[in-house]
């Protein structure tokens, strides 16, 4: 199915299905907020707290719309285990076909998201975490970008994470969506990527195509300037989920993979 000819209103309602399918074993969020608003990254914020972000960097995550850290866990040991393990739990089917999942409907298209996936939620993992211990620093790491964001920004509050892991084959793509929409009570605010796509090449594809008319900075530019972000080792994209439209261009190496971390 091409989505290509719906209007966009239309396309983004099915790619937030598809989207915003959650992983079960989330814990119950308590104390809900409407993310109906601006994002706001820069004020009252506790810069005696900054450590990996600086206030430059929160304040290009506002404006711009992202953000790109290069060399995130700088340990290259680590990083091509991330790669391993990810392998193994993609050859063991661990890793899913990807797909739209709204109560019991089903529909896999592999022209809208040509990924599989797996959710990696440290309730349901709890045994498994051990067999993949790289994976597990990577999202302990991300976790520490959660909290220095509460820590620094006071009212950022933020709610839950979820984590999937994806991997995509050779002629996988993900078309143009967005992550999550304003005012749907609590939801998707930041979007983190990280990359580990060993020796990538240009020959390889699969970049992210972010399209950098971020409405959430009050000056809006042209819908159909974008940046292509290539999934290099060790690189984290931190984008505004609610704002940033974006599509994973076909890839032409045997793996494509990312650990994908949203912030509620
Ligand atoms: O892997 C990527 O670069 C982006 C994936 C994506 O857009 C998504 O899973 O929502
Ligand atoms: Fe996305």
């Amino acid at each position: 199915m091409d989505l290509g000819n719906l209007p966009s209103n239309l396309k983004f309602q099915i790619l937030s299905i598809l989207g915003n399918k959650d992983d079960k074993g989330s814990k119950e969020i308590t104390n809900e907020i409407e993310v109906n608003d601006k994002i706001n990254l820069s004020d009252n914020i506790e810069e005696q707290f900054l450590k990996l972000f600086s206030r430059d960097s929160l304040l290009d995550l506002q404006e711009k719309g992202f953000i790109v850290v290069d060399n995130f866990l700088k340990d290259r040991e680590i990083i091509d285990g991330i790669y391993e393990e990810t392998l193994t739990l993609y050859q063991n089917g661990s890793v899913k076909q990807a797909g739209m999942n709204k109560s019991t409907e089903k529909w896999n298209d592999k022209m809208i998201r040509g990924d599989y996936m797996m959710w990696l939620n440290k309730d349901t993992l709890k045994d498994k975490m051990d067999s993949i211990p790289n994976i597990s620093s990577l999202l302990k790491e991300l976790e520490g970008v959660r909290s220095e964001l509460d820590t620094v920004v006071k009212h950022f509050n933020s709610q839950k994470i979820s984590t999937q892991l994806a991997v995509y084959p050779k002629g996988g793509r993900y078309v143009k969506h967005r992550d999550s929409f304003t005012g749907q009570g609590v939801n998707r605010r930041i979007t983190m990527i990280y990359y580990y796509n060993k020796n990538w090449k240009k020959e390889d594809g699969g970049e992210l195509r972010l399209y950098t008319n971020n409405k959430n900075s009050g000056n809006s530019n042209n819908e159909n300037k974008y940046v292509d972000i290539e999934p290099i080792a060790d690189r984290l994209l931190l984008f505004l989920s609610p704002f940033m439209e974006h599509e994973v261009l076909e890839s032409h190496s045997e793996y494509r993979m990312a650990i994908t971390t949203w912030i509620y």
